[in-house]
């Protein structure tokens, strides 16, 4: 095993725990026969090059990664409202395995890019056969709208290093508001769409 299969261990480890106790929420609100605030979750753990390449650009020393690089474990939830955001973000606070560190709310506060979504950063404490190592991973938590919106910028992103011709900024800007409208629309045919969900699921006996 080399040094970062060693030290990125926990991270996998918590991002496979924190997978499951956070889709864990969706099934208990299954149960319930509630809609459920969360879509559905992704994770992941940093990529090496990544990692590095974070730690070039920050002046972070490679023994100070677990004190000061919040992002190695990642974990994203995807909601279908901007309201299950806040919901979410209670049930992560009142959680007890975990503790959060900082919020970041690019919501009320939109990134110049256009980029929307609500971050926890928190405390994770994974058990090890060398006892307990507490790490840190950056919840991100947005819409369906927010996400689309996301990945295809993550993906200009690779290709423009963020120096977006101008056109490509614009359009995406376009994009951007495109999202939040729809994201408003949502919202307001809310309650429309959950009666639906109960009609189809007792139609469907599900
Ligand atoms: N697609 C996209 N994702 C973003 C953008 N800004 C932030 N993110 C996501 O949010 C994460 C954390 O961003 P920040 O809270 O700004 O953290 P930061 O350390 O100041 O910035 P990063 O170096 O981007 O991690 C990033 O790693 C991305 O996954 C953006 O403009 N576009
Ligand atoms: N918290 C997260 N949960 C799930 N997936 C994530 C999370 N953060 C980033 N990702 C995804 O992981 C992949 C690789 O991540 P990487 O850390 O290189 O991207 P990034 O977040 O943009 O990084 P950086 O902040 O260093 O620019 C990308 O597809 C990215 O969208």
């Amino acid at each position: 095993m080399d040094g970062w299969d060693q030290f990125l261990a926990p991270y996998h480890q918590a991002v496979e725990e924190l997978k499951v106790k956070l889709k864990g929420i969706r099934t208990d609100y299954r149960l319930g026969a509630h809609s459920s605030p969360v879509e559905f979750v992704t994770a992941r753990v940093k990529p090496i090059q990544s990692i590095i390449e974070k730690a070039n650009t920050r002046n972070i020393p490679y023994d100070e990664l677990q004190e000061e690089m919040y992002d190695i474990a990642g974990i994203r939830i995807m909601c279908q409202f901007v309201d299950d955001i806040e919901v979410i973000c209670r049930l992560v606070r009142d959680r007890e395995d975990m503790s959060v560190v900082e919020e970041r709310d690019y919501i009320e506060n939109t990134k110049e890019s256009g980029y929307r979504s609500y971050h926890i950063i928190i405390k994770y404490p994974v058990n090890t056969i060398h006892g307990v190592v507490d790490i840190l991973a950056e919840i991100q938590i947005r819409t369906l709208a927010m996400n689309f919106w996301a990945t295809i910028e993550h993906t200009l992103n690779y290709k423009y290093s963020g120096e977006y011709p101008p056109e490509i900024r614009h359009r995406l800007q376009n994009a951007a508001d495109a999202a939040y409208l729809l994201d408003k629309e949502m919202s307001e045919i809310r309650e429309e769409i959950h009666d639906a969900e109960k009609y189809y699921k007792k139609k469907r006996n599900i």
